[in-house]
């Protein structure tokens, strides 16, 4: 359980960025928790404040009930409990050659060289990048660098993986990709935290939301308790996800996601019944 009690956090004195922030993350049901929030709102710094990149003005974060701590170990051993994938890849890329950017990390850690080779063969099979291991990182599509920075973490194995606008640049297909690639994640146990102004990606594959306005959080709940307050999400820069807006101008049913949608059965057979109405 990672919780944020009353942080606060400046860049410069007197401009506080972040505002009272508290909230936990970790809770039962809770595996993938969105930040949603305009650009400007503060969930970059929130996210480097969780990895003790930055360190809170006031208020603390605890991690399984310990306050974090900001020495050299205790930073290293938090790297291993909570991975960053940052929004602009190239701010991880170390190294020229696929696989041995991904393997940085570990030996840093000074893994063994068997242990290396077996945890970055896995995770190239895992985001199905196998292809790329020998490649050039410089010759990589933008979409691709992706991959090998989100594979430069996964090989950590940390219990939390958090993605800074994971679609940024990301093209329809590369969005579709990494749905089914943190909905695969998710599969497998893993914790994801994600920050991102993509309201329809974060309404598929979140299920616990924070809205974070001018660096405060403003609203926290489930897809029903976030999404159909029109209001508030206008005023907070966001847009209702369209499952939402087909529910709340159509009064279609709330669905989570576009597949569950297209395959309710009954909604075809009432549309199918208005078009012979019609003809
Ligand atoms: N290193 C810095 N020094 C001073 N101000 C900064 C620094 N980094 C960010 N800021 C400011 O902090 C505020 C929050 O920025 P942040 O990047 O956390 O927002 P964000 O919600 O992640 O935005 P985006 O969606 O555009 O990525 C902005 O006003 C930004 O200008």
């Amino acid at each position: 359980m990672i919780e944020l009690k009353h942080l606060n956090f400046s860049y410069e004195k007197n401009k506080p960025i972040l505002k009272d922030v508290s909230l936990n993350l970790g809770e039962p049901g809770e595996d993938v928790v969105g930040i949603i929030g305009p650009n400007g709102s503060g969930k970059s710094t929130l996210f480097l404040n969780l990895v003790g990149m930055l360190k809170p003005t006031s208020g603390k974060i605890v991690v399984d009930g310990q306050p974090l701590k900001y020495h050299k170990k205790a930073l290293n051993q938090l790297r291993q409990k909570i991975g960053i994938v940052f929004q602009n890849s190239d701010q991880q890329i170390f190294y020229s050659i696929v696989k041995d950017d991904i393997a940085f990390a570990l030996h840093n850690l000074g893994l063994p060289e068997d242990e290396i080779k077996n945890r970055v063969d896995r995770v190239l099979e895992e985001l199905d990048i196998v292809s790329l291991k020998n490649k050039p990182i410089q010759y990589l599509s933008g979409g691709q660098k992706k991959r090998i920075a989100i594979a430069g973490i996964l090989v950590l194995r940390s219990e939390w993986l958090l993605l800074d606008e994971p679609t940024a640049g990301l093209d329809p297909d590369g969005t579709k990709r990494m749905i089914s690639l943190i909905k695969q994640l998710i599969g497998r146990g893993q914790k994801i935290i994600i920050s991102s102004h993509d309201m329809d990606f974060m309404y598929e594959v979140c299920d616990h939301f924070y809205i974070l306005r001018d660096g405060q959080i403003v609203k926290s709940g489930r897809k029903q308790d976030v999404f159909l307050d029109d209001q508030l999400l206008e005023s907070s820069k966001l847009t209702q996800p369209w499952l939402v807006r087909l529910h709340d101008k159509l009064h279609l049913p709330l669905y989570n996601t576009a597949a569950e949608l297209f395959a309710d059965q009954h909604l075809a057979a009432e549309i199918a019944n208005l078009k012979k109405d019609k003809e």
